[in-house]
């Protein structure tokens, strides 16, 4: 489903070159529950934007459902995240004049182009999914943390999306809250059989997924199999 080759990210910072992912190669299989784990700046972030085509490597090549992404221009990369990735982020990200039910609408109108009726179809399947279709119509200022990503999750799905990037997903988020919020996740991989892939330094991520890959100075010095992943 993913297969990433000989992966290079050097960033330009002044007159130096800094190569903060260097040589690094993977496949992740459909379905799989997974994290990116490591030090502060190791590069989970980095290799997260590149997989999931917010960014392009300085060399290599990343292949997603059989399409080598790193051939494609701006605008294709845009379509095919669009088409095939959802992203929930640390910080939820949603459009503060927009309701609930709007934010999770927008990427169906900008991306697909689909009937009202098929739009509203997907939105309140997905808001009640996630608990949140007696919220749809309040704006993000009047939920809460968890609420607004639970909202994110939605909108990471409506596109129905084969793999989802998560990047530090619970780090704004209470403990409780974010066990809620890991359980809904392992609840939709398990429904739709979507590929999760995680960036955190979150215990209770870690303890949840089925592999666990440990980045130290932008290489792979750990891949496991987690029990979880070995006896499901
Ligand atoms: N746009 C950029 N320009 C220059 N250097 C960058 C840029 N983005 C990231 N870096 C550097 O690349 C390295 C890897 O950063 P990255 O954010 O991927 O690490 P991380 O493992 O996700 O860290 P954290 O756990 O703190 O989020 C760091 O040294 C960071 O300073």
């Amino acid at each position: 489903m993913i297969k990433a080759n000989n992966l290079k990210k050097v960033y330009r910072v002044g007159e130096l070159d800094l190569t903060v992912i260097d040589n690094l190669s993977i496949s992740i299989n459909e379905g799989e529950f997974i994290s990116f784990i490591g030090p502060s700046g190791s590069g989970k972030s980095t290799v997260l934007n590149m997989l999931g085509c917010l960014d392009t490597p300085t060399f290599g090549d990343i292949e997603i459902n059989s399409q080598d992404i790193t051939k494609l221009n701006k605008t294709q990369l845009a379509n095919f995240r669009g088409e095939h990735i959802g992203f929930i982020f640390q910080s939820f990200n949603l459009i503060p004049v927009l309701t609930v039910y709007e934010n999770i609408e927008y990427p169906l109108i900008m991306i697909q182009n689909l009937a009202e009726e098929e739009r509203k179809l997907r939105v309140e399947k997905l808001l009640k999914e996630v608990g949140m279709f007696e919220h749809k119509d309040k704006t993000p200022d009047k939920i809460s943390g968890g609420q607004m990503q639970r909202v994110a999750i939605a909108r990471a799905l409506v596109t129905n999306p084969k793999i989802v990037f998560a990047d530090e997903p619970t780090a704004n988020l209470d403990s409780k809250t974010a066990h809620m919020i890991i359980e809904l996740m392992k609840k939709i991989q398990k429904e739709h059989n979507t590929t999760f892939v995680f960036a955190t330094h979150d215990e209770k991520i870690v303890e949840n997924v089925d592999r666990l890959i440990t980045l130290v100075d932008g290489n792979i010095v750990e891949d496991v199999y987690t029990k979880r992943g070995q006896h499901e």
